[in-house]
């Protein structure tokens, strides 16, 4: 069974006191199997973030069906969701969304305090996550108190601390210099080697380079894929840039 299915979405948003409205997917369906790094892509206003906050129980759709491990999100009932987000999803966003009264420490342990984790086990948790995304110095900081690429590191680390099914991420790379986008790129591959399955929407060419295969979204669905197979990241972005220029020129390919 794949871990995510996502069958026929539809989004169509009411415009304020719904006058008019705009549908942002048409019909998006795909699947995604345990352990797979996916990247999805598009033009601004294509409807990838309205895709990420449905898979992510969010939002919900218009019509249309999202399974993980084959439980229908439908069939949650709307005071469990975020217990269920919780526990299945971890959640990477370009502005962080750290607190900034929490020391990075608590941040990266608020999921497990919320889940009424033994204090003791979340010291357990904690220790070789940051030893390994290089956070161990910077644990009683505040995020004020760090860069940008360190803030989004506890990001991840917050998000992969409760070992959810899949992890979620929005233009992680966003906010982030060249260097600090290398880094956890790097990360996000090292998570994936140990079996993590990721989704992340991005506009990065390069980020999505590392992922194994990429999504492009357009006119509201799933206008084609490339998987990477045995290509490296350089080749791989080579064809995803392509892909991209195939997609803003309407979709006909000239060449
Ligand atoms: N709450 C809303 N009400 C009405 N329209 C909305 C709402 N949220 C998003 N939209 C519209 O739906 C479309 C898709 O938005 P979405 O944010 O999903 O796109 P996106 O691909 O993530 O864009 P970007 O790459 O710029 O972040 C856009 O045209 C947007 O204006």
């Amino acid at each position: 069974m794949e871990l995510l299915e996502v069958k026929n979405l539809k989004k169509v948003y009411n415009t304020r006191f719904g006058a008019q409205q705009y549908t942002a997917l048409s019909s998006v369906s795909f699947a995604i199997e345990r352990g797979e790094y996916v990247a999805i892509m598009g033009a601004s206003g294509s409807g990838k973030t309205t895709l990420l906050n449905i898979i992510a129980s969010l939002d919900k759709p218009t019509s249309g069906d999202v399974l993980l491990e084959g439980k229908n999100l439908r069939q949650i009932k709307d005071r469990e969701l975020s217990a269920f987000r919780r526990k299945n999803l971890g959640f990477v966003f370009q502005d962080f969304n750290l607190l900034d009264t929490f020391s990075i420490k608590d941040n990266i342990l608020l999921p497990l305090v919320l889940s009424n984790v033994p204090y003791k086990e979340m010291e357990k948790r904690l220790e070789p996550i940051a030893k390994s995304l290089g956070l161990s110095q910077l644990l009683p900081k505040y995020p004020y108190e760090v860069s940008g690429g360190e803030k989004q590191r506890a990001a991840v680390a917050r998000a992969v601390i409760t070992q959810p099914k899949l992890v979620l991420a929005d233009e992680p790379t966003g906010a982030l210099d060249s260097k600090s986008s290398q880094r956890l790129l790097d990360i996000f591959e090292q998570l994936h080697d140990g079996g993590q399955t990721i989704l992340m929407v991005t506009h990065s060419s390069m980020a999505a380079s590392h992922a194994s295969r990429v999504l492009f979204i357009k006119d509201g669905e799933v206008f084609s894929q490339l998987y990477r197979g045995e290509e490296s990241n350089r080749e791989f972005f080579d064809k995803i840039v392509a892909n991209l220029s195939v997609l803003s020129d309407g979709g006909v390919d000239i060449g």
